[in-house]
């Protein structure tokens, strides 16, 4: 198992330790498929990706295969000037998959086998420990062991970085120390359902559920809404506040669109530390509403250069 090397980067204002997985996408009938095709997926990667096309310095700390799709994944993450000194690549699981078959109605099964991220351990994190400790922002997930996120983000506060947690995949019984680590925890509304039990038909119910989730713990909770935009509360202001996302006619494909909010959110936080958070949310929701108008996860992540000059 060893680090793959690339030139030191000590200074990543954002660091993301979370998941890289093989998207293995089949579309068309059971038997007769029409199209085929290899994506880069995972919710850490693709968090980062966003995070970086903005122009981030970011480093990713993850686990990989020793096989193909490991190589590549680390190719494509260079590819998108993400450091990779602390991906790492082990011999004893694959590169995580997801085996993702579409119908000709768009509906999907995708089925995870999540491999090499759950080996990902304290010892990878502590090899990492001055780049998570000198970074503006961590993010963390929960597709790789949840004792490792939530090791990751205790080393991140314990630094005074700033933690960006999105519980997903959500489970009912998390952890009740992750919401107290959680600077800003962001989940859509089907986490929020099954994170607080409630049912979420509008912004005014995320908002009583993100008041449910702020009581746990953390200082600010975000619901994204898809279409509409997202909430969220903070521990220290009153009521819950609604901010629309721009209106898109005909979307494309929405896949994603959760990880590149976050991986812009992330970026605001760091380079723009002093905007009000309503402000941050808004620029980020633009961002994936961006994302919601091409078809892919990363391929339809926008790069800074194809973005108004307004939102930087
Ligand atoms: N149809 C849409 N039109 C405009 N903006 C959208 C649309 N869908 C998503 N967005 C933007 O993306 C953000 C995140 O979307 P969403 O709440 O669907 O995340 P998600 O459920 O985690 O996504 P996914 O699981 O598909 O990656 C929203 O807050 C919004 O800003």
């Amino acid at each position: 198992m060893a680090a793959c090397a690339t030139g030191l980067q000590p200074d990543s204002a954002v660091v993301v330790v979370g998941s890289c997985m093989t998207d293995l996408v089949r579309i068309g009938e059971t038997v007769h498929g029409h199209k085929f095709f290899i994506g880069f997926g995972g919710k850490g990667a693709n968090q980062c990706v966003q995070a970086a096309r903005l122009g981030a310095k970011t480093s990713i700390v993850c686990k990989v295969g020793k096989d193909s799709f490991g190589s590549d994944y680390i190719e494509n993450l260079k590819q998108n000037d993400i450091s990779t000194e602390f991906m790492y690549q082990t011999k004893d699981a694959s590169t995580g998959a997801a085996s993702i078959i579409v119908n000709n109605e768009g509906q999907n099964i995708i089925v995870i086998v999540a491999g090499a991220n759950l080996l990902l351990n304290s010892d990878d994190l502590r090899k990492a420990a001055d780049i998570i400790s000198r970074a503006k922002v961590i993010i963390c997930q929960l597709e790789i062991s949840p004792a490792t996120s939530l090791e990751a983000l205790t080393m991140a506060r314990k630094s005074g970085v700033k933690t960006l947690f999105n519980p997903a995949p959500a489970t009912a019984d998390l952890d009740a120390q992750f919401y107290t680590v959680s600077d800003i925890f962001c989940c859509n509304e089907s986490e929020a359902e099954i994170l607080t039990g409630l049912t979420i038909s509008s912004p005014a119910a995320a908002g009583k559920a993100g008041l449910v989730l702020t009581e746990r713990g953390c200082k600010m909770v975000i619901i994204t809404l898809g279409a509409e935009g997202c909430v969220f509360v903070s521990a220290k202001e009153p009521g819950p506040k609604h901010v629309p996302t721009q209106k898109v006619i005909k979307p494309v494909d929405t896949t994603g669109a959760g990880d590149s909010f976050v991986g812009a959110l992330a970026f605001y936080l760091a380079y723009y530390p002093n905007l009000p958070m309503e402000e941050m949310i808004k620029r980020a929701s633009f961002i994936a509403s961006v994302s919601v108008q091409s078809s892919g996860t990363q391929m339809s992540f926008p790069y800074r250069k194809d973005l108004p000059l307004h939102l930087f």
